[in-house]
């Protein structure tokens, strides 16, 4: 094994954060011998929602929420693969290898170890516990793919919390979704811009207004993004380029300046959203009542059906503003849910924060009973 029979804590000082001098694990013969994880260790890789778009910003623009996927990988008690699956998705994820976060723990690994080597699952027991609900706009499979990319590369001896290893998986990351709006995001947290340069993808923060938060309106039925894309047109006048590039100019200032009159009209969109949500379930009508109960703005998060909403910020530093910002998200997410109903839309509402935190990923060493915590 790379790691030998080395606490997690020492061994991490053979992965230098400096980028001239990661130092390659000792790849062996034996699969499970050749994974940077102890027999009484487990890995934990945790990737936040995420909301893309944000109106205008079509595959260019996104922010996290607090809402995360985890996936843990052990050797197997068994000695043999196992998938176990929590929360959201369960009744339909595959429990195979052809599990998103596997093919992508298997990618991660294989990049990281230089296509010297691909990963054998077969010894290893992965648990991924859920909480994005899969296929509803909340950036579910670039949260799947983040995690087992980023539990791949660790496992093939590199450490996620680096500069480095952030931005191979922001260009990995891209390289299978196309777009770089969910995973920029979930990988650093936040608010970002993200766009490609020739063979590189970049990423940039916007500031989010302390104090915001989302009210989500989180449909029942299932949409996949790739459907939902593929029904758009792939055609703009210039009229539409110019209402989408001054809103999207709009919204980064409102949010850099915490200017949360400018939201409302920085939000619009002309290329997508209307054409996925309007007619299917109401979402001009949805947009509608947000604003009307006290929403700064509201728009379809990522390809939908999620609709979300943003209440609060810090205008005035007052006391007592968080509950009010809290009652007023309350009351927007339920004048959501009351106008889809009328539409014949049933769905969840929900109330989550941005969050700063994109992945996060940590060895719990097993020791006599004792569990230790290593953050990477
Ligand atoms: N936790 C997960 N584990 C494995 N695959 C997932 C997970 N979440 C989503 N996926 C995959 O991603 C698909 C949904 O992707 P997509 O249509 O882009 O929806 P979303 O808007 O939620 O990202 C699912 O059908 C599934 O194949
Ligand atoms: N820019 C993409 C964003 C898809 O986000 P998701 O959360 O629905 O996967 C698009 O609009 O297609």
């Amino acid at each position: 094994m790379g790691s030998g029979g080395m606490p997690a804590k020492d061994r991490k000082l053979r992965w230098s954060s400096d980028v001239d001098q990661w130092e390659k694990p000792d790849f062996t013969s034996q699969s499970s011998d050749c994974i940077a994880l102890n027999r009484n260790e487990c890995l934990t890789v945790s990737v936040p929602a995420t909301t893309a778009n944000i109106g205008p910003g079509f595959d260019s623009l996104g922010f996290a929420v607090d809402l995360r996927n985890d996936v843990t990988v052990e050797f197997s008690p068994t000695g043999t693969f196992i998938l176990e699956l929590k929360g959201e998705g369960c009744d339909f994820l595959p429990r195979d290898e052809t599990n998103a976060v596997i093919e992508a723990v298997k990618k991660g690994y294989r990049f990281q170890s230089n296509d010297e080597r691909e990963l054998d699952v077969s010894a290893l027991k992965f648990t991924s516990t859920n909480r994005i609900p899969p296929a509803r706009g909340l950036g579910s499979s670039s949260a799947a793919l983040v995690c087992g990319l980023a539990a791949g590369m660790t496992l093939a001896g590199s450490d996620v919390s680096t500069a480095r290893a952030r931005r191979d998986l922001l260009n990995l990351a891209c390289e299978v979704e196309g777009h770089p709006d969910n995973v920029a995001p979930a990988i650093f947290g936040g608010f970002q811009i993200a766009l490609s340069d020739e063979n590189e993808w970049i990423t940039s923060s916007v500031n989010i207004p302390e104090g915001m938060l989302c009210s989500l309106f989180i449909p029942d039925f299932h949409s996949l993004t790739s459907e939902t894309r593929a029904a758009l047109s792939d055609k703009l006048t210039q009229a539409e380029a110019v209402f989408n590039i001054g809103r999207t100019a709009t919204l980064i200032n409102a949010f850099n300046q915490s200017d949360f009159r400018l939201m409302k009209i920085g939000t619009q969109d002309i290329m997508h959203q209307h054409q996925r949500g309007d007619k299917q379930f109401g979402l001009d009508k949805i947009i509608a009542a947000a604003i009307g109960a006290g929403a700064h703005c509201c728009f379809l998060s990522g390809a939908g059906p999620t609709v979300l909403a943003m209440t609060g910020g810090d205008e005035n530093g007052k006391i007592g503003d968080s509950t009010i910002a809290a009652i007023t998200a309350e009351r927007v997410a339920e004048a959501m849910s009351d106008a889809a109903k009328e539409f014949g839309v049933e769905g969840q509402a929900l109330i989550v924060e941005p969050t700063m935190e994109g992945i996060s990923a940590w060895i719990d060493v097993f020791d006599d009973g004792e569990d230790v915590v290593d953050m990477m």
